[in-house]
C-alpha cells in the first residue's frame, strides 16, 4: 500500500534530530514509513510547511486510533482521566508499563505535577533513553520533559570542546549529562533534593566524570562556583528572569547564556536582557505552549562589563 504525503528531505546525519523535532511539533505523519534515497531521508509530515514537497511513501497499516498521550520511556501520560483508553494504550506496546493522568499543571518551586495511575504498574518512575544517554526519572518527584531533546542536541552542536558549563536549573540532569560529552566541567544545580538524587544516579549511569551536582538555589551559585563559565543554561521558563543577574555574574565575557522563557512575542524579554552587558542576542522559537504563548530561547552573548 502506497500513500501520498507532504515530505521533508534531510541528510541522513540530521534524520533523527529532525524526526524528534517533528514529533515534538506534532508534525510527523505516522501513517507513512520514512523512505531513504542515497544520502537523504524523506520524512512524511502531516501538513505543508516550508521546504515540503509531495511524495509517495510506503503506508503503515491503519491501527486502532488511541487517545492522545505523551510518551516518556515506559510511561504514557494521558490528557484525560480515561481508564478505558489507558488500558488500550497499555496493550498497544509491550514497552509501556504504566499509563498516567496528570491531575495538575506543573506547580511549586520544583515544577512537578501530581499524577493518577490509570493502568499498569503503580509507579511514576521510568527509564528513558535520549540520543544514547540513559536517564532514570520520577515524574512526581522531579521535573522531566523530553520535549527539549532537540535543544540539548542544538547546544551540544554549538559547543566547543572543553567548555565550562553551568546548568542553573538542572533537574535530573538531561542538559548537564548531554553537554558533559564535550565539556571539561559541568556544574549542575537544582533546589529539589529528589532531582539531585536522581541526577547523581544518572551521572553514574552515564559514566559522566565531569558533572558536579549542586543542591542550591540558582541565585547562590555565583558564591559557590569558583570559576566563570563559557556557557550557561537557564531552563526555568516561567520565571527565569529574576536569575539573569546571577547568570551574568557567572558567565565570562564572550560566553553564552541560553535563557528559556514562556513568551507571547519574540521581543518580550529583549528590554530586560539589554539591561545587562550584552554583545548579541538571538531569539529562537522552540515550541508552542498555549494558543497565545510559546517557548522561546534567547541565545545571549555576554559583552564586557
Ligand atoms: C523546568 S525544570 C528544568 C529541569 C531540567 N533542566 C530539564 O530540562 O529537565 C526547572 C528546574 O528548576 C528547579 N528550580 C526551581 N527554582 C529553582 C531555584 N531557585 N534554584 C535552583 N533550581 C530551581 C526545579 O526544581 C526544576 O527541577
Amino acid at each position: 500500500m502506497e500513500k501520498r504525503s507532504w515530505s521533508l528531505r534531510v541528510h541522513r546525519s540530521e534524520g533523527e534530530c529532525m524526526r524528534q523535532r517533528l514529533i515534538d511539533e506534532g508534525l510527523l505523519n505516522r501513517s507513512c514509513r520514512i523512505r531513504s534515497e542515497g544520502e537523504y531521508l524523506f520524512i512524511p509530515v502531516t501538513r505543508q510547511v516550508e521546504g515540503t514537497t509531495c511524495e509517495i511513501f510506503p503506508g503503515i497499516p491503519e491501527q486502532k486510533e488511541l487517545p492522545r498521550f505523551e510518551q516518556v520511556g515506559g510511561i504514557a501520560i494521558m490528557q484525560d482521566d480515561d481508564p478505558k483508553g489507558a488500558g488500550e494504550i497499555l496493550a498497544s506496546k509491550a514497552s509501556y508499563h504504566t499509563v498516567l493522568y496528570a491531575e495538575s499543571a506543573v506547580k511549586g518551586e520544583f515544577r512537578t505535577k501530581s499524577y493518577k495511575v490509570l493502568a499498569g504498574l503503580n509507579t511514576t518512575s521510568t527509564d528513558y533513553i535520549e540520543y544514547g544517554h540513559h536517564f532514570t526519572i520520577d515524574l512526581s518527584h522531579a521535573y522531566f520533559s523530553a520535549r527539549l531533546s532537540g535543544e540539548r542536541q542544538r547546544i551540544l552542536r554549538m559547543m566547543n570542546e572543553g567548555e565550562r558549563i553551568i546548568d542553573m536549573f538542572a533537574g535530573v540532569g538531561p542538559f548537564a549529562i548531554t553537554l558533559a560529552r564535550k565539556a571539561s566541567l559541568v556544574f549542575a544545580g537544582d533546589l529539589n533534593p529528589d532531582a539531585i538524587i536522581l541526577m547523581i544516579h544518572n551521572i553514574h549511569k552515564n559514566h559522566s566524570r565531569n558533572v558536579v551536582p549542586l543542591l542550591a538555589d540558582a541565585n547562590h551559585l555565583p558564591d559557590i562556583i569558583p570559576v566563570p563559565a563559557d556557557r550557561i543554561i537557564m531552563n526555568l521558563p516561567m520565571q527565569a528572569s529574576p536569575f539573569l543577574s546571577a547568570a551574568f555574574r557567572m558567565c565570562r565575557p564572550g560566553g553564552t547564556i541560553h535563557l528559556y522563557a514562556l513568551v507571547r512575542s519574540e521581543d518580550e524579554l529583549l528590554d530586560l536582557i539589554h539591561q545587562y552587558p550584552v554583545l548579541k542576542v538571538e531569539t529562537k522559537f522552540v515550541r508552542s505552549y498555549s494558543p497565545d504563548q510559546f517557548h522561546a530561547v534567547y541565545d545571549i552573548t555576554r559583552g564586557d562589563g
